[in-house]
């Protein structure tokens, strides 16, 4: 997500095995399963060529629709918006290569199922300059009217030095950070799940601003206004204290915030490339078959409009074009709201307690506005301070996140003049494109005076806001406090042996049903999970060599709290 997150602190030695996205709720190696030479499951012959509809064509979906393909299923994808969802790269008219990165911008190699499939998909990386990282030539930390320039943490006043002392301690002292990630690192699941199912007995009630409450080293209000408001990392986190600590606690157990590297040319050719690139070694079909190539015209269906179950064990789609299929098996890989209002759903699609945590599901909105400039002049050294005219910079101002995206030389330069999270995002939601444009533009003038960005504008500003797109409604969920047993209910129905037999064939995919939402790492993941229900559903097998996530599903299971 980028959630306001910031830098894991971490305790490296220097032969440490790296910390992955390895649990900390289900502790499958994901990685490992999909890079092993004994391939993800398969299925009967008699299944091979069976349609199962993937709803959504965003990264889930398509990596969903790849994997099914790949086991002999005959993938049919509906998508309401465009392939990509979330991983949306808006190009500007005019400026070959140059993308806005509206959502998904920047990746933890930690990430390292999503980092498989990049490198499958042949997509390179680069360092993406987040505050005070190795990538950023400079930082401006500007709050309550001051204005701090930095290199590096050390160049800070003494006070970010305080924060950063005070979260380190209350992460030990609370969150046994030290144990924990070493769990993570040695992939130990029985440390891992000792310390961590504790962690979730203790906190599930808590939110994230009531955790630095009870920290001794927080109890300086002074500094728990600067941490919200700058951070450290990726920027400030106070839109994320009313969240439930245990989502922050798996972004710092799993360094998801860490290292962050964006994707050249664009994050949406991920699922472009998983929509449209062959499969080499699928089963059943021939050589050069892709998904795309198995749909029509080279396009998805529309929009789903209507979901039911008919007899016998099927699912009739509606989708917005009037086309009426009916399907054994569904992989639903959108926000699970649009459950709620933007399509027709039976309800015995889900058992009662399964539609309950979809409507408690809360999402944090999200907002961005780009400018394209005529050169990356930020790099301009003021002959007064020697210093480069303008920097990367987090400011308790409307535009909070500003970052400068270097396209190279000879090339326009890139800014995101703002990006923000749930309230800061919704006091630009009634504005358009020129309205935010001008509002961020004066909130960096206050910080650089002498800098006239305006002047260097060479194209529309490009802007979204999450909440207010009709096919997402909201970035990316956040649990609140007490969501802990919603979470493992909508994570763990892919196992569906558990379900009553009628509720069986619908399987949920996707960001808000893993664990780390808002990281792209949770949409690989849990897509996996789906393509190993369906494959169970079909009387399928992983290779004894290469269990899924379904056959060790007991040994790690989430742990379920009681009444
Ligand atoms: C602002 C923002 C910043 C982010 N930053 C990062 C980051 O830096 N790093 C990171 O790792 N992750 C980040 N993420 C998260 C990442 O983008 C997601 O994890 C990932 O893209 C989600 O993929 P998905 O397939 O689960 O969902 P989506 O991408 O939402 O795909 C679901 C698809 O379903 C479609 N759909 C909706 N309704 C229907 C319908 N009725 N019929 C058919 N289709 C429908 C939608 O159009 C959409 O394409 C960010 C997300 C946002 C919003």
């Amino acid at each position: 997500m980028t959630s306001a997150v910031p830098n894991a602190p971490q305790h490296e030695e220097p032969d440490a095995r790296p910390i992955t996205m390895f649990g900390p709720d289900f502790p499958f190696a994901y990685d490992d399963f999909v890079k092993s030479p004994h391939g993800i499951g398969s299925v009967p012959d008699a299944v091979h060529g069976t349609k199962v509809a993937v709803i959504g064509g965003g990264l889930s979906g398509m990596l969903a629709a790849r994997e099914l393909l790949r086991m002999g299923f005959q993938p049919v994808v509906y998508e309401a918006d465009q392939i990509g969802g979330r991983m949306r790269s808006v190009p500007f008219e005019g400026h070959d290569g140059i993308v806005a990165e509206m959502g998904a911008m920047r990746f933890p190699p930690s990430s390292t199922t999503l980092f498989h499939y990049l490198d499958e998909m042949g997509l390179e990386t680069e360092d993406f300059p987040n505050p005070l990282s190795e990538a950023t030539s400079s930082t401006v930390v500007d709050l309550k009217g001051e204005s701090h320039y930095a290199r590096t943490l050390a160049d800070l006043p003494d006070v970010y030095h305080q924060v950063a002392d005070a979260w380190l301690k209350t992460l030990e002292e609370l969150a046994a950070l030290v144990p924990l990630q070493e769990a993570v690192r040695q992939r130990d699941v029985r440390r891992l799940k000792e310390v961590w199912n504790e962690l979730v007995r203790r906190y599930d009630d808590e939110t994230f601003y009531g955790f630095l409450a009870r920290s001794v080293p927080f109890q300086s209000f002074r500094l728990r206004e600067v941490f919200g408001q700058v951070g450290f990392g990726t920027g400030g986190w106070d839109t994320d204290y009313p969240n439930s600590i245990l989502e922050i606690l798996r972004v710092v157990a799993t360094a998801a915030d860490d290292h962050h590297r964006g994707i050249v040319g664009g994050s949406q050719q991920l699922p472009l490339r998983l929509w449209s690139r062959p499969v080499g070694d699928a089963s059943y079909w021939p050589e050069g078959t892709s998904v795309r190539s198995l749909h029509a015209g080279g396009r998805p269906r529309g929009a789903v409009t209507e979901i039911r179950r008919t007899e016998p064990h099927r699912f009739t789609i509606t989708d917005a074009e009037g086309n009426i299929d009916t399907y054994p098996a569904v992989v639903y890989t959108a926000q699970s709201w649009m459950l709620l209002n933007n399509i027709r759903a039976d309800e015995r699609l889900l058992p009662i307690d399964h539609w309950t945590a979809i409507e408690r599901t809360h999402y944090m909105g999200s907002s961005k506005v780009f400018v394209l400039v005529d050169r990356p002049f930020w790099k301009d050294i003021d002959p007064g301070t020697g210093r480069e005219v303008m920097s990367m910079t987090l400011t308790d101002r409307m535009s909070r996140g500003t970052y400068l995206l270097d396209q190279g030389e000879g090339r326009p330069g890139l800014i995101c003049l703002s990006y923000t999270w749930a309230d800061d995002s919704l006091k630009l939601l009634p504005l358009d494109a020129g309205k935010r444009t001008e509002i961020m533009l004066n909130s960096l003038k206050q910080i650089y005076p002498d800098v006239d960005i305006r002047s260097h504008i060479i194209a529309t500003p490009a802007t979204v806001t999450w909440e207010a797109e009709h096919a997402f409604m909201g970035a990316f969920k956040a649990n609140l406090p007490g969501h802990y047993r919603y979470q493992e209910r909508l994570y763990t129905h892919f196992m569906q042996d558990r379900l009553p037999a009628p509720y069986r064939g619908l399987f949920l995919a996707g960001d808000d049903v893993s664990w780390t939402a808002g990281w792209a790492e949770g949409a690989v993941t849990t897509a996996l999970n789906a393509v190993w229900g369906v494959m169970h559903h079909f009387g399928g097998r992983t290779a004894p060599e290469n269990p899924g996530p379904g056959d060790v599903f007991d040994q790690i299971a989430p742990l379920r709290l009681e009444d």
